[in-house]
């Protein structure tokens, strides 16, 4: 199954990056997906492996966001992969088995392209207008999200994406979208994944640790 909450990294530095990806374990994040631009390739591989150490020492699941041979090297639980990344059929072939492939959509067209490239999740958005990534698609907002998951019909998971918070969570559910991948809102916050994951009715696991450890 595919945890309803994505903890989507940011950070100024590879070290800012690590301490967010730490903080997002101990605050009960079942799935960090690592998102990390502008470093050469040799440097993402380099925070993927800590990054590899850090959720599996909490039993969180890793994504890497674009690289799959990293996600592959890294033996991360999947990749994330957009509309100008690599083809998840590739992906696919590369990758191990258990692995999973997330992919980017923003139409209904996208969504049906994903679906026949056998991906394991759709991120659909951008739900709003969101600083974490430069040169969004328009926004598709509830009716949005409604008008495409009405038309779908799938069993594949479908995630909301972008400028998401705790306060947007039961509406997005009842559009039809089954998760949500958020960064600005719960780096600013990380006390926000347990109040996300109460909204979502998720991550048992997460719960357990709270209570045990
Ligand atoms: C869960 C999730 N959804 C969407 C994206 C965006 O992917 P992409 O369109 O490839 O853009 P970048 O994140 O690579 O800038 C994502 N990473 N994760
Ligand atoms: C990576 C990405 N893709 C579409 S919106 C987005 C950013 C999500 O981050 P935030 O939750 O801060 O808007
Ligand atoms: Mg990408």
């Amino acid at each position: 199954m595919i945890p309803k909450l994505h903890y989507i990294s940011q950070g100024s530095s590879s070290e800012e990056q690590l301490e967010n990806i730490q903080k997002a374990c101990t605050s009960g994040a079942e799935l960090v997906q690592l998102r990390l631009k502008n470093v050469s390739e040799k440097n993402f591989l380099k925070v993927a492996e800590a990054a590899r150490e850090i959720t599996s020492h909490f039993q969180t699941r890793l994504i890497i966001n674009d690289y799959y041979k990293i996600a592959k090297e890294v033996k991360a639980d999947g990749v994330h992969l957009g509309k100008t990344d690599s083809c998840p059929t590739i992906a696919r072939k590369h990758l191990y088995s258990w692995q999973i492939i997330g992919g980017t959509a923003n139409t209904l067209q996208d969504c049906e392209t994903l679906l026949d490239k056998q991906i394991n999740y759709i991120s659909l958005g951008p739900f709003r207008e969101t600083t974490t990534k430069d040169k969004l698609p328009p926004v598709l907002g509830l009716n949005g999200y409604t008008a495409i998951t009405d038309v779908l019909k799938t069993g594949t998971p479908i995630l909301g994406v972008g400028g998401i918070t705790t306060e947007d969570v039961t509406a997005i559910l009842k559009t039809g979208i089954s998760g949500i991948a958020v960064s600005g809102d719960i780096t600013r916050d990380f006390s926000k994944i347990r109040t996300f994951n109460q909204l979502l009715n998720a991550s048992s696991t997460a719960e357990q640790r709270y209570t045990f450890e």
